[in-house]
């Protein structure tokens, strides 16, 4: 159980308790592993080759059975119940998406809802309706065979197979692996939108740390034998791992990996003058006089961003900033993290990242500001870290 801020207890969607699985050659690949996982929670399971990660996640649909344990779903022993029902309650995604090749698109999303019993029609329409959600077009890809897809649509269909009996837990094993990485990069990003809108609870297998670090609520990270080195947030094991095996697996740049899971804060912003475009440029020009600036922020009369002014537009004539304010490309949504702050600063060589709330600008991020954050993400205390003085120093400011 997870008691949340309100006192009240979340239920764990899934438990393993002392679950354990040696092979019949002898090998033992989990020796017990106790885990839980909660409701809606997305855990990612990571550790190096050979450790037990897919050999956890199977024992959890029962696609290998466990020598010993209990493995509870919502509460109810599941290690003995009937396998096949059993999997009918549980999404599974594997590499590739792991598609039926004979057969197209459209029937492959709808194989468990066949199965189920469903009617052609209402099984068509959930096949339909879930392509749509995870961006494909069902018109064009719902005829085709697997092979007539790229990797990346493979993927999707793969997610969207998954979930179209709407089970409520979902697991994954190293289901963006087969991608190269930009697409892995988008598929990630698309999933972890899909899950905002269905809220699984997803266990997903990867053996990537940056993979676990972006799509892990929490991240269960294995040593061989399936052993539990630490299990929490992706911010706790970046900021304090448990063990040296886990300090050794998340790697020395961690520092720079907690950019991608540090939300940028109010606090964090840093507010240069702001002028309206509306105003003048001698207006404008004053306005960087008495701020001492070389430049400033142009908004329109509703605060949203317009752009920027520097000390050479606001001398040259006699229009207003509007006329005069550069176009600024260089922008993210609030509560994007700050890798994305940085990414955005890099690709548009900039050297300021605007913040926005919708089209209103809230305030900007430099380089110097972006290390402040860091080092307020790594002080702080509600993440639980405790990070060194010299980890600190280590990160490029
Ligand atoms: N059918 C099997 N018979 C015997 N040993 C097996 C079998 N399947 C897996 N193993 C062994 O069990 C251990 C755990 O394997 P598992 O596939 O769970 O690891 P993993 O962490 O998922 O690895 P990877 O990241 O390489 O996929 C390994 O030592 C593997 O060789």
């Amino acid at each position: 159980m997870d008691a949340t801020a309100n006192g009240t207890a979340r239920p764990d969607a899934i438990r393993l308790e002392a679950v354990a699985k040696q092979y019949p050659d002898g090998t033992t690949a989990v020796r017990a592993l106790d885990l839980a996982v909660t409701a809606g929670e997305m855990v990612a399971l990571v550790g190096p080759s050979g450790c037990g990660k897919t050999t956890t996640l199977k024992m959890i649909n029962r696609l290998i059975e466990p020598s010993s344990g209990r493995i509870l779903l919502d509460g109810e022993d599941v290690t003995r119940a009937d396998a096949t029902q059993l999997r009918r309650r549980i999404g599974y995604v594997i590499q590739s998406g792991g598609l039926f090749p004979h057969r197209t698109v459209l029937d492959n999303v709808g194989t468990v809802p066949s199965l189920l019993g469903w009617d052609k029609r209402r099984t068509r329409a959930r096949a339909t309706e879930l392509l749509e959600l995870v961006g494909l077009d069902p018109a064009v890809h719902g005829p085709r065979y697997p092979h007539q897809l790229s990797g990346g649509q493979r993927q999707r269909v793969g997610v969207a197979r998954a979930l179209a009996a709407d089970p409520p837990v979902l697991l994954m094993d190293e289901p963006f692996g087969a991608v190269d990485p930009v697409v892995r990069d988008r598929l990630q990003v698309e999933f972890l939108r899909l899950q905002e809108q269905v809220g699984k609870t997803v266990v997903l297998v990867t053996h990537d740390i940056d993979e676990a670090v972006r799509l892990g609520d929490r991240i269960a990270v294995l040593s061989e034998g399936g052993v539990l080195e630490q299990y929490d947030t992706p911010a706790a094991v970046l900021g304090s791992p448990a063990t040296d095996f886990v300090a050794g697996f998340v790697g020395a740049d961690r520092g720079l990996k907690r950019l991608s899971v540090t939300e940028i804060a109010e606090q964090d912003l840093d507010h240069p003058p702001v002028v309206r475009v509306e105003q003048s440029l001698a207006e404008a020009a004053e306005v960087l006089r008495r701020e001492g600036a070389s430049w400033a922020v142009c908004v329109d009369e509703g605060g949203a961003l317009r752009g920027w002014v520097g000390i050479p537009d606001t001398v040259r004539g006699s229009g207003t900033v509007g006329e005069a304010c550069h176009r600024m490309e260089a922008w993210v949504p609030a509560r994007s993290t700050l890798k994305h702050a940085l990414q955005e600063m890099l690709q548009h060589d900039a050297g300021w990242v605007a913040v926005l709330d919708g089209a209103r600008y809230l305030g900007v991020l430099t380089p110097k500001t972006l290390h402040e954050a860091l080092r307020r993400s790594v002080d702080s205390d509600a993440l639980g870290v405790d990070l060194s003085q010299a980890e600190v120093d280590s990160i490029p400011g």
